[in-house]
């Protein structure tokens, strides 16, 4: 059958389907904010626990203007139990044991079925593109069976995807590739050697590799992707990504400055552990620059001997600090008995330092003005917190792509200093982690806080990077551009299925039957 008519010229709907964890999540409801500004409709997909947490983001995100598009969160039972996995067992950090991680990737993709209903019942507006993260390959499977278009969002840096892709495509990385050898990148902009586990092979287990593969089959078969990140930052290997995969890239990034001025006490989608307010009480005492914020994501899991080290390097480093420990290492007796009572770490250094046993407002911490330097694990959302704060890295990998990440910024950027851990940390054995001593922790901290031409230096380019950041934001510039070519993609999507004119109208459309 042949019809006319003009491309719809409805607002997009745009359908997120991020991966259930912090550092998935949190971009997704930044995606989102920038989506509904810019008038388009966004369904964001999870389920019951974790829209529980992303509550208070979402309904900050429907109050927070008149003219934006609708927003919802959709929630759909998570098949927990089926799987092996306790009740309530919804995100990557609720995982209670390692070997449960592809217990819960394998319940995550019986979310097929039900996201399929759900979708084909929107109406008003009905979907027209589906965006889904890199590690939920089975939305692909949803996007075909109702034939909408599809793009794949990468929660890690473009560096981390392009070597992953190009050292898979170059047998370098999966099965019977050399584990420890380390290899030049090829087709990657900067001169990088890393090893098999580095590039990453995500969770290094073979157990993952039908995971990676049906990954590296979604995104040869999708029609696009988006990355949180910028052309200044990452342009070169953007364009090298988009080159090697033959498809548009959008990158939209930093996605933590969509939301940073408003997120004020609600924070970023955890259970907070602190109020916001004596956070930046706490800060605004002390001197412009002059803090050292510690925290590790929301997946690592740092040995109680090792949160004891960074701690006793810090109180003796001399700056002042703000320091995250997760409840599940408060949990260890060894590390309650160290923080805690007359004597204990925290009353020994109640002037200068802060402890926060939990989820902590980071995007808050990072921007406040008396904070000058970061040890991070080298997330990519914590990266970007820290890039556009302006700040200095004292980078501290543990696995995924946490160590393309950290080259990132200490070879390329030359933002930040390497810890030294010498290979990814592993799940299944976190004791088994290499430690790093007090006196390494306290020389890193120094070389990033106190003078001296190369904290100087690092000083200089982490503040331009801030800059370019801001600006690539801003109407006009890259991202925001880029976020253009985005909201018009399902349009043009639409236009390239069909015969269209170029100026927007549908001639002849061809439907099937
Ligand atoms: O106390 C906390 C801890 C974290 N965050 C936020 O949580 C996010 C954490 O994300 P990220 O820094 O990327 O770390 P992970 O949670 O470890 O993220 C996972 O997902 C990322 C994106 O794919 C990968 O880069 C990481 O390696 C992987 O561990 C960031 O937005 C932080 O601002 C807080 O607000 N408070």
């Amino acid at each position: 059958m042949v019809t006319s008519g003009s491309v719809p010229s409805a607002p997009p709907h745009f359908v997120l389907v991020p991966l259930l964890a912090q550092g998935h999540l949190i971009p997704a409801m930044d995606i989102a904010a920038l989506l509904t500004a810019r008038g388009a409709a966004v369904t964001l997909i999870t389920t019951p626990v974790n829209a529980a947490r992303l509550r208070p983001l979402a309904d900050r995100l429907v109050a927070s203007s008149s003219h934006s598009g609708p927003f919802r969160l959709a929630e759909l039972p998570f098949p927990a139990a089926p799987f092996g996995l306790p009740e309530g067992c919804e995100n990557l950090d609720l995982i209670p044991s390692p070997p449960l991680y592809l217990s819960f990737f394998r319940a995550a993709a019986a979310l097929r079925g039900p996201l399929t209903s759900l979708l084909r019942s929107l109406q008003a507006p009905p979907p027209s593109c589906l965006v889904a993260d890199m590690f939920s390959p089975w939305a692909a499977d949803v996007a075909a069976d109702l034939g909408l278009p599809r793009l794949v969002f990468h929660g890690p840096s473009c560096l981390t995807v392009l070597s992953f892709l190009s050292a898979q495509r170059h047998g370098l990385i999966g099965p019977g590739a050399a584990a420890a050898e380390p290899f030049e990148i090829p087709g990657v902009p900067h001169r990088i050697t890393a090893t098999r586990a580095e590039v990453p092979g995500w969770f290094n287990v073979p157990a993952f590799e039908e995971l990676l593969r049906s990954i590296l089959e979604a995104e040869a078969a999708a029609d696009g992707v988006v990355l949180n990140t910028f052309e200044f930052l990452e342009g070169d290997s953007a364009a090298a990504y988009g080159a090697m995969l033959g498809k548009p890239v959008h990158c939209i990034g930093p996605l933590c400055l969509s939301t940073k001025d408003s997120v004020g006490n609600v924070g970023r989608g955890g259970d907070a552990a602190v109020d916001t307010g004596r956070c930046v009480e706490w800060l605004a005492a002390k001197n412009p620059r002059s803090v050292i914020y510690v925290s590790f994501g929301s997946l690592t899991y740092v040995p109680p001997k090792q949160v004891i080290e960074i701690g006793e390097g810090l109180a003796a480093a001399g700056a002042p600090f703000v320091f995250v420990i997760k409840k599940s290492e408060v949990a260890s007796p060894e590390v309650a008995q160290w923080l805690s009572g007359e004597g204990g770490f925290e009353d020994r250094n109640k002037e200068k330092g802060m402890v926060i046993r939990g989820w902590a407002p980071q995007a808050v911490i990072l921007s406040h003005p008396s904070v000058g330097g970061f040890v991070t694990h080298c997330g990519w959302n914590s990266v970007l917190d820290g890039v556009t704060a302006g700040l200095p890295a004292i980078c501290w990998p543990h696995f995924a792509d946490q160590f393309m990440n950290k080259r990132l910024v200490v070879d390329v950027l030359r933002t930040g200093v390497d810890v030294g851990i010498k290979g990814p940390l592993s799940y299944v054995d976190p004791n088994s982690v290499q430690l790093v001593t007090r006196q390494e922790v306290e020389r890193a901290v120094r070389s990033v806080m106190d003078g001296g031409e190369e904290a100087e230096e690092r000083r200089q380019k982490a503040a331009k990077l801030a800059e370019e950041a801001r600006k690539a934001v801003e109407e006009g510039g890259s991202s925001y551009r880029d976020l253009d070519r985005l909201l018009q993609f399902p349009s043009q999507k639409y236009c390239n299925a069909a015969y269209c004119n170029g100026a927007g109208t549908l001639l002849y459309l061809t439907i099937a039957g």
